[in-house]
């Protein structure tokens, strides 16, 4: 009897230990995934042009020389899919390199090396401050000088016409003009797919700056000076995840979808006896062959429990709710069990509402109700829900499955590729 208790005893403490694991395992999580963050990128400042005379035996008075500076390096986003799941590796900041001066003998600077930030698809990009606006609005470039003009000795022709440092002035400004790209529409706003990784620029490196060749006129046949490079753009953007998938499993705490998902793919999702096990959405594939012998592929998304009040905010509110928008398709996830909090119509009529404040249109991706943990309820309440769906939307499936034995799994299934076939048509 005692060696029977001190078992007992022991079996406790690793159900305790299990659960205090599995709790530390979903805590860990909840800290790494980032669906939403802010970064500040900086693209590169162009490098100083140089202002220099070619020096060679027997001519000490060569002519001018100097390189122009390399532009900065600029700052680009892409998507990489299957490396990252969500935003948890981005940084606060992200700056791209200067481009490098130019010098004598015509040589000019490096261009700075570019940067680019990796998203998973289904990232939105928006910006939300640029810190260089003031300067950009001004239509001409404030031009800045590595030697001023003002130190030359001015031809006397050059006090005829227009002064001297106006003339460099106006020649700066239409070589910066000839070479600086189109300006972006202001906000930069991208929907990040999975486009192949082709990256969009984020902040364009600055201008490199005019060596002293560019001066060279009739009235200064030697120019001591060259215009400093340009400044990058600097911008503030909002990044934010929003799951991709092609059907969303939708319910609220505890019915089962976490298990419905590890049942129907090969996913890992956190299964637990408690409410928000599943803090974050998990993904899953389902690859079949359909009724015509056509193979079907779509992803599967289990997205955290939904509970009353989400679309005002509560329980985890819109975090997860803007994982719903990118689906496809809804399928509702409901624990029609004895053991459920809410009864099972209630249960329909919560979830109904919820997506219907938040987004009436969600509504119309609704197409089949899952009727989960059949395996210990009874017929009664099938019935009960399969009446109230009908009474809200006609074309609704209920389909009655057990996700922890893995029965109605196939027709499930081929429901969901059915309807997603149709879809894809339409
Ligand atoms: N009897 C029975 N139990 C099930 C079935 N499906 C899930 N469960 C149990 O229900 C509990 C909750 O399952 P989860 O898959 O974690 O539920 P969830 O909807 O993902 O929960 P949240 O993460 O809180 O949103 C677990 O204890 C599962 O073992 C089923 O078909 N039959």
């Amino acid at each position: 009897m005692i060696f029977g208790n001190c078992l007992f005893i022991q079996r406790q403490r690793l159900f305790y230990l299990h659960g205090l694991r599995s709790w530390a395992r979903a805590f860990a999580m909840q800290q790494k995934f980032k669906d939403k963050i802010i970064i500040k990128v900086k693209a590169g400042t162009g490098g100083a042009g140089c202002s220099s005379f070619g020096r060679e035996k027997f001519v000490p008075f060569g002519p001018a020389d100097g390189g122009n500076g390399g532009d900065g390096g600029s700052v680009y986003i892409a998507t990489k899919s299957g490396t990252f799941n969500n935003l948890s590796h981005l940084m606060g900041h992200y700056k791209a390199s200067a481009g490098t001066s130019g010098k004598g003998g015509n040589r000019h600077g490096s261009i700075g090396s570019s940067l680019i930030l990796y998203v998973p698809p289904g990232t939105t990009v928006k910006e939300i401050q640029n810190l260089n606006e003031e300067e950009e609005q001004n239509s001409t470039y404030s031009v800045q000088w590595v030697q001023r003009p003002g130190n030359e000795r001015l031809p006397i022709q050059a006090l005829e016409g227009p002064s001297f440092e106006e003339e460099a002035e106006r020649q700066a400004q239409e070589l910066f003009h000839c070479k600086s790209p189109p300006a972006n529409a202001y906000p930069i706003e991208y929907n990040m797919m999975d486009d192949d990784g082709k990256p969009r620029i984020l902040c364009r490196g600055g201008i490199g700056g005019f060596g002293n060749v560019h001066f060279l006129s009739e009235k200064n046949r030697s120019p001591k000076f060259a215009t400093k490079g340009m400044k990058g753009q600097s911008k503030v953007f909002e990044l934010e995840l929003k799951t991709l998938c092609d059907i969303g499993l939708v319910g609220l705490p505890n019915a089962g979808k976490s298990t419905l998902l590890n049942s129907l793919t090969r996913a890992t999702s956190d299964i637990g006896e408690y409410e928000f096990t599943t803090l974050q959405p998990h993904l899953g594939t389902v690859r079949l062959v359909s009724d015509n012998h056509v193979p079907v592929s779509f992803s599967l998304a289990d997205i955290p429990g939904l509970i009353e009040g989400a679309s005002d905010g509560r329980g985890l509110g819109f975090e997860f709710l803007r994982h719903i928008e990118r689906a496809k398709l809804l399928c509702l996830v409901i624990d029609i069990s004895p053991k459920a909090k809410i009864p099972c119509t209630e249960a329909f009529q919560q979830l109904w509402k919820e997506l219907k404040e938040y987004n009436p249109k969600l509504l119309e991706r609704v197409s089949i109700v899952i009727a989960n943990k059949a395996d210990i309820s009874a017929e009664k309440q099938l019935e009960k829900l399969k009446d109230v769906v009908s009474r809200n939307g006609q074309s609704i499936t209920v389909i009655p499955v057990s996700a922890a034995r893995r029965e109605g799994m196939d027709t499930l299934l081929r429901c969901m590729a059915d309807l997603y076939t149709k879809m894809k048509i339409v």
